[in-house]
């Protein structure tokens, strides 16, 4: 099939790459001539394993191109994909303007029947909406569906060449026909639905997988003050396969461009229905407090936080990506800089990009994870890359002055830190002190 693809972030990249590897003609489109150009050199404007490869590969078969040019794509295609942003509102409602320009310059640039399908995340209405602006400026026919995405960073191409399912949502017989047989290769889940209800789906999934972070975060909140693991609790609940055992991992809150946004937005669709979407309210308090509990921590191990050193292990909002939109780090080295403490930060591969986002104030980025921890007074872990566990925590407390560890992604055992005179703090499981398990007290019942 011949594929057009608008927006070549981590969505509308990695799916217009993963369709080519299927054997469809693709050209990819972004109106940003940097990015274009990056791409056309053999270049990846994002980090996401196995990419890069499959871009080499598939543009030497000849089934993929990029380019800003719009209409020309529009006009070689039979179906397009918008995969362009849909990020925040300071209300928290879905900014539409990408979608709305995408769809106008789309319907201009129309030479025959297309099948319009969409992969961003957009509130509920947004796909008939894109419908009316085709519509005012074409005479063409055409049929529009809404294809949510479900990868995740970091994992995308590996999602995308084998999702858990494939949401089609349209009321044109064309559109279903032809998307079902372009995600064939990927699935036998192919769910087919009406365009409302597979806007809901997306962010009905994203609400209910923050849902079971908050709510396990809040588990481990109380596993610290009864003496209970979080851990343990957590795969006790998981072996129920009504619960499931995934995303039940406590730490410092939920981050990226997804959740915290996608979240935000359906109260905002409830709201604007005159319904009050308590439970998801609940849900966005609890992980925008969570990520402090990291500074609760560090306070009540060190005192007045001014004119400390705290060094940082982890910028993005989850190991193996480059991006850091909404990544706990940023208001955890915020609250810092604000009490005073010098901090030093490292990151394996997204250091750049926060850095360029946050400013150098009280900031010292770090070449590696020692530079960051030597003669610090703590060390906090904020995202658990694999480079951060392959450390192991005797090296850690040669490397602090003084030996406070404020683990916010519980990548460290109690075995491991038996035999160091680190002071352990995580996230639902009780502190280690010098290698020793601290007990709690008789519960009065
Ligand atoms: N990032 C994820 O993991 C993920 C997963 C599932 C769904 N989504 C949803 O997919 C959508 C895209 O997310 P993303 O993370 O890929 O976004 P992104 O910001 O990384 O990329 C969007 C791209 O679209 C381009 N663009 C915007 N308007 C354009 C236009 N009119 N013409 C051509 N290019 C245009 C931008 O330049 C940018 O490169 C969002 O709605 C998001 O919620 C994201
Ligand atoms: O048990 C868990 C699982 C995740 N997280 C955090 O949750 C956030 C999101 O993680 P993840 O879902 O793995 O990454 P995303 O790439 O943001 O993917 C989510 O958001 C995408 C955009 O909508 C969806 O497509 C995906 O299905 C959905 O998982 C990260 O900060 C994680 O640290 C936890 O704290 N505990």
């Amino acid at each position: 099939m011949k594929l057009a693809v608008i927006g070549t972030g981590y969505v509308g990249l990695v799916s217009g790459v993963c369709f080519s590897e299927l054997g469809n003609d693709v050209i990819c489109v972004d109106h940003l001539k940097e990015k274009v150009a990056l791409l056309n050199k053999g270049e990846v404007p994002i980090y996401e394993p196995g990419l890069k490869e499959l871009i080499a590969s598939n543009k030497s078969e000849g089934r993929l191109q990029f380019t800003t040019d719009l209409p020309e794509a529009v006009r070689q295609s039979d179906i397009i994909i918008i995969a362009v942003g849909t990020p925040s509102l300071p209300s928290g409602k879905a900014n539409l303007s990408y979608i709305e320009q995408a769809a106008r310059e789309i319907g201009l640039a129309m030479n025959g029947f297309k099948i319009i399908a969409t992969k961003s995340t957009v509130p509920v209405g947004t796909n008939e909406h894109i419908q009316t602006i085709i519509a005012s400026q074409t005479a063409f026919p055409f049929e529009v569906a809404s294809v949510p995405e479900f990868l995740r960073e970091g994992t995308a191409v590996q999602d995308t060449l084998h999702p858990d399912r494939i949401v089609i949502g349209t009321s044109g017989e064309t559109a279903r026909k032809y998307l079902t047989e372009l995600h064939r290769p990927l699935t036998e889940h192919i769910m087919s639905t009406d365009i409302r209800s597979a806007e809901m789906i997306k962010y009905a999934s994203n609400a209910f997988l923050a849902a079971k972070i908050s709510f396990i975060n809040e588990i481990a909140n109380i596993c610290e003050k009864v003496g209970a693991d979080v851990t343990e609790v957590a795969e006790g609940m998981g072996y129920d396969h009504r619960i499931g055992s995934s995303f039940l991992k406590a730490g410092i809150g939920y981050g990226g461009s997804c959740f915290p946004k996608d979240t935000q937005a359906l109260i905002q669709i409830a709201g604007q229905m005159d319904y009050d979407f308590k439970l998801l309210k609940s849900v966005v308090d609890v992980n925008r407090d969570q990520r402090f509990n990291v500074i609760r921590k560090l306070e009540a191990s060190l005192g007045d936080l001014a004119g400390r050193t705290v060094a940082i292990w982890g910028l993005a909002f989850k190991p193996e990506t480059d991006d850091v939109r909404d990544a706990p780090a940023f208001e955890i080295i915020d609250a810092l800089v604000k009490r005073g403490a010098n901090v030093k930060a490292y990151d394996p591969i997204a250091t750049a990009n926060f850095r360029q986002q946050f400013g150098e104030s009280g900031v010292v980025y770090c070449a590696d994870a020692e530079e960051a921890a030597i003669q610090a007074d703590a060390l906090c872990i904020l995202t658990e890359w694999k480079e951060f566990r392959d450390i192991k925590p005797l090296s850690i407390q040669s490397w602090l002055r003084t030996p406070n560890l404020i683990d916010g992604r519980n990548i460290y055992s109690e075995h491991e830190l038996a035999n160091t005179q680190l002071i352990y703090y995580s996230v639902g499981r009780p502190n280690m002190n010098h290698g020793v398990k601290e007990q709690k007290p008789l519960l009065s019942l």
